[in-house]
């Protein structure tokens, strides 16, 4: 088994994403490996897509998701339209199968490049998400932070998308808000003992909103797809938007999000490729891919 595994450092409207190919080895990319790729300005990322071997007939591939700091994530939207394009330039293909530690992915590559990403049906019980205790009713829960008599964000939807998702519902512009503050303090409450991707939305139409993630395990990012879904369906259920949404980004970059009434979730958008090279999974050493040795 050679030392190091090829990788595609690509994007998903701004989400950082590496792509490490892990098929045909036995081992995993350790979390020291992870935190030591993204020491480096050059790798920092936001989520490692792993592609190992698949483990289930009828399945593509079996995907290992990190985090920047390590832990990993059940699920990531954006990676996933990255693990597709990255399939597709290698076998042509245009629809695929993942497997996950939540479950099965459907994705198809459109025509026009973008790439349609079947999430699955969200789930709300208080026990999905996770929360520490009982809420009945997962459209609003009891949590604020700021002032107690004027939180300055207050009575989040929750859901979970595989992972689990806080949404602050926001009048101001999303950029008012101190993201970077607050975003540690509720990714971390005791409320959630998985932690949580906290995301503030400001709706702009029945069809429209604009949001911003603090992401588990990787902080600030320019987007997050499977938030960009927990919003999407928690704006719908509150009735603050319909089932089909178009959804910005921080990076500006926007995901087209429908909650089909068989209740799952797409999320169509695109993916782009960045540079190649080479990655030990052991301790994240890399090299740069030589343009055009390969
Ligand atoms: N960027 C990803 C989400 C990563 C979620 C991860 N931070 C977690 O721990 O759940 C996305 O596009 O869906």
């Amino acid at each position: 088994m050679s030392v190091r595994v090829p990788f595609a450092r690509m994007n998903g409207i701004g989400n950082e994403i590496i792509v490490a190919d892990m098929r045909g080895r036995a081992d995993r990319i350790s979390a020291a490996a992870a935190i030591a790729i993204n020491v480096d300005p050059a790798t920092r990322f936001d989520q490692i897509m792993a592609i190992h071997d698949p483990r289930t007939p009828g399945t593509d591939a079996y995907v290992e998701i990190l985090n920047s700091d390590g832990s990993h994530a059940q699920a990531c939207g954006n990676g996933t339209r990255c693990v597709v394009q990255a399939l597709s330039a290698e076998t042509g293909r245009k629809t695929f199968t993942f497997e996950t530690v939540a479950g099965l992915l459907n994705a198809r590559e459109h025509e026009d490049g973008l790439i349609s990403v079947d999430l699955g049906k969200p789930r709300f019980g208080w026990q999905d998400i996770p929360l520490a205790e009982e809420f009945r009713d997962t459209r609003m829960i009891e949590l604020q932070i700021g002032p107690i008599d004027a939180p300055v964000l207050h009575s989040p939807s929750v859901a979970s998308m595989g992972n689990p998702h806080a949404i602050f519902w926001v009048d101001r512009d999303v950029w008012s808000y101190e993201l970077d503050r607050f975003g540690p303090l509720l990714e971390n409450h005791p409320l959630f003992p998985e932690r949580a991707n906290i995301t503030i939305a400001q709706v702009t139409a029945r069809d429209a909103m604009t949001i911003r993630t603090w992401e588990r395990g990787a902080g600030l990012t320019l987007a997050c797809g499977s938030a960009a879904c927990a919003a999407a369906v928690s704006a719908a259920r509150t009735n603050r938007t319909g089932r089909s949404v178009t959804v910005t980004a921080p990076s500006g970059g926007k995901l087209a999000i429908e909650w089909r009434d068989d209740d799952h979730v797409i999320m169509t958008g695109p993916a782009e490729w960045e540079f190649s090279g080479t990655l030990d999974p052991a301790t994240g050493a890399w090299q740069r891919d030589v343009e055009g040795a390969a």
